[in-house]
């Protein structure tokens, strides 16, 4: 009966056979990990050519505006770019930005010497973000109180506190309990059952920078950390600034510069620019270069407070700029404690950012490495699950991140709340129209199908969510969709990281595609133009609709959203009755396309409906409202089976028809 030893090909044995693998492995994941930065450096070089390549348009577009004694903001903004370029003012810029003199200096010398580039203009990449995001307007109401720790505010708050003289951002309570981003301690992490991240600081001498927003990847690049030279450019940058704001006071803006499409009511940029804030003046850099010039409400109204390191809870809509409405004091609080405490030849991690995704944390560090561009001392680190177990787990130890003392952390009693969506103003974005259909389950995916069509139709450059309740019964959407020749794309927990993170790249800068997801994308996904998110199926709660509805309409722009519940469901419009969401007629469904449809789930493998309908049982039972009757619960779990072409309900194990309170219920199958 078996026993002895066996031998592996190659005349391995077991052992040396598995540790072969195991370097093979290794040996895989270097060469991916080489691949990741081969392609950053390039997409930098890119983004580097193309703005130096937009320079010769953009000479002469400057406008000259003597003789009105003022300056637009515009002009304001070109004469602080003006300032990086002065004489003597090379050292500020990164290798990577290219030569700020038009000279030859070949960066690797086996290739050819490229023609000298012309010197990076600010002012160009300010024209640019202008124009890009014109659809951010002008200012609006907010309010600021404060208030005590015990408010249960809203899915869209940002939690702000002091953390060992940084800060921690906290985007809400169930997220806290999720995830974690570290700067220089900045840590990133996610902590549940489904979703595990932590970005950890750099603790060594080493930072590894995480591509920037616009770059995607991370972890692609390791820089030698240098200390920072807060004495050195900085103060002369500093004194600039000084006397760039002091120039300003001098200079309002006039009325008739605004003019009345900035002032729409719906507009999210404010007048209020980021250098008449107390950042630092590397920070500023960084944000003129990434073409974050104004501020958005939110920024607005939570930035000065969060840079007193006041402890604040953040209100405000999705798509509005929270992300760098705590990024940025987080940085200045790092950068604040860095100059502090230089003695350390460890750095602390100074801010740890809890987030409840991998794909949220990995955005959030990119966009904290797009503002850490200038600051050389301060590194950004994500630790996901799922990915790079050995190397996380190692950085961990070298760098632990202090994963209890956080969990103990509350916001102060006295904290200040900061509300820019206002009392008696719904949540949601008026430019996006929201409407919702009352269904049987049997007719769900053919419904799916012909709005999907309709919208595809109708929209040149669509760019859809679908929000299914599970992850499985997003796996039964996705095959369906691919059956029925959609260009469509999944994403949900059961996928490898890797997976999901090329996924969410590609998604992010894709048009004409189809995102078929689970709740792993509603919170926090920065995808931009979004037309249309369809949820099929109850949300959690309210804030899990509003959520996912947040992932179209942002910055401003228009979007869609459609609801599709089953005529049980319908209490859950209870629940966001005071939103702007209107009831649709059913539409007239071609016997064809049902045909089409129905063939299409036929041919879907058995194993993945089965799982989509334990998982479709699990979520249901799990939601109070319905789990309650058992009974119908599980008459309407039979319904579903059908809708997606199982003749009779698949066996439960009965430890989990037990856990579930379903054993013995009419209609529960058990396993043998
Ligand atoms: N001051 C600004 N100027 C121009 N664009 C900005 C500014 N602030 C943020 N943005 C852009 O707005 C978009 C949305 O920002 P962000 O993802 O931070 O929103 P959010 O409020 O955190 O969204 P969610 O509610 O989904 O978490 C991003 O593309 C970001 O680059």
């Amino acid at each position: 009966m078996g026993g002895g030893p066996r031998t592996f090909p190659g005349g391995l044995n077991k052992w040396q056979y598995k540790r072969m693998h195991e370097k093979l492995a290794r040996e895989k994941e270097r060469r991916l990990l080489q691949q990741e930065k081969q392609i950053y450096e390039a997409r930098l070089r890119t983004e580097i050519r193309a703005k130096i390549a937009g320079e010769h348009s953009a000479e002469g577009a400057a406008s000259d505006i003597v003789g009105t004694g003022r300056m637009s903001s515009k002009d304001h903004i070109r004469a602080l770019a003006d300032r990086f370029m002065k004489e003597g003012a090379e050292d500020l810029w990164n290798e990577d930005d290219g030569p700020v003199k038009a000279q030859t200096r070949p960066r690797h010398s086996k290739q050819p010497p490229l023609p000298p580039p012309p010197p990076l203009d600010i002012r160009k990449i300010f024209e640019e973000n202008q124009a890009s995001t014109a659809s951010f307007g002008n200012r609006r109401r907010y309010s600021r109180w404060s208030r005590n720790a015990s408010s249960d505010e809203d899915e869209d708050d940002v939690v702000c506190r002091p953390f060992e003289g940084g800060l921690r951002n906290l985007p809400d309570k169930s997220e806290r309990r999720r995830g974690v981003v570290r700067f220089r301690n900045f840590c990133v992490d996610v902590g549940d059952s489904e979703e595990e991240v932590e970005c950890v600081g750099g603790g060594s001498c080493r930072k590894k920078m995480i591509s920037g927003a616009a770059l995607k990847n991370y972890d692609a690049k390791v820089n030698k950390r240098r200390p920072p030279r807060a004495d050195m450019e900085e103060s002369d940058l500093s004194e600039e600034i000084r006397q760039f704001r002091e120039e300003m006071k001098d200079k309002a803006v006039t009325k008739d510069e605004i003019s009345q499409e900035e002032v729409a009511e719906e507009s999210l940029l404010t007048q209020k620019r980021f250098d008449e804030c107390k950042i630092s003046p590397l920070s500023i850099k960084a944000l003129t270069t990434a073409g974050y010039l104004n501020m958005t409400i939110v920024q607005e109204a939570a930035l000065a407070i969060c840079l007193e390191g006041k402890d604040v809870l953040v209100k405000a809509k999705t798509g509005t700029g929270k992300s760098l409405a705590f990024l940025l004091p987080a940085i200045e609080a790092v950068v604040r404690a860095s100059s502090a405490n230089s003695i350390h030849r460890v750095p602390p991690i100074v801010v740890l950012v809890i987030s409840p995704t991998r794909e949220l944390a990995i955005q959030l560090a990119a966009e904290a490495t797009v503002l850490l561009k200038y600051h050389n001392g301060v590194g950004v680190q994500t630790l996901i699950g799922g990915t790079r177990f050995k190397l996380d787990q190692k950085r961990l130890e070298e760098n632990p991140c202090q994963v209890r003392r956080i969990s103990q952390m509350v916001l102060k009693r006295d904290h200040i709340f900061v509300d820019t969506v206002g009392l008696g103003h719904v949540e949601t974005h008026d430019k996006v129209v929201q409407s919702y259909l009352i269904a049987p389950h049997e007719l769900h995916f053919h419904l799916v199908h012909h709005i999907l069509e309709e919208h595809i139709r109708t929209v040149a450059d669509y760019k859809v969510i679908v929000f299914c309740t599970t992850a499985m019964v997003t796996a039964f959407m996705y095959v369906l969709l691919q059956n029925l020749r959609m260009n469509v794309r999944e994403m949900h927990s059961r996928k490898p990281q890797l997976y999901r993170t090329r996924i969410s790249d590609e998604f992010r800068e894709s048009k004409c595609l189809i995102l078929v997801t689970s709740d792993v994308s509603s919170r926090g996904m920065n995808y931009p133009d979004v037309t249309l998110v369809f949820q099929v199926g109850i949300p959690s709660d309210r804030a899990q609709y509003i959520h996912r509805l947040g992932r179209t309409g942002r910055e401003g722009k228009d979007g869609k959203g459609i609801l599709l519940l089953a005529p049980w469901e319908e209490y859950f419009m209870e629940e966001i009755k005071d939103l702007p969401i209107q009831r649709c007629q059913l539409p007239e469904l071609a016997a064809d396309a049902n045909k089409k449809v129905e063939q299409s789930i036929a041919k879907i493998d058995s194993s993945i409906k089965e799982a989509a309908y334990h998982a479709w049982l699990g979520y249901y039972n799990s939601i109070s409202d319905i789990g309650r009757d058992k009974t119908t619960l599980v008459e309407l779990a039979n319904r579903f089976c059908q809708s997606i072409g199982l003749d009779s309900p698949p066996a439960l194990y009965r430890k989990t028809a037990l856990k579930m309170g379903l054993k013995g219920i009419s209609g529960i199958r058990l396993r043998k």
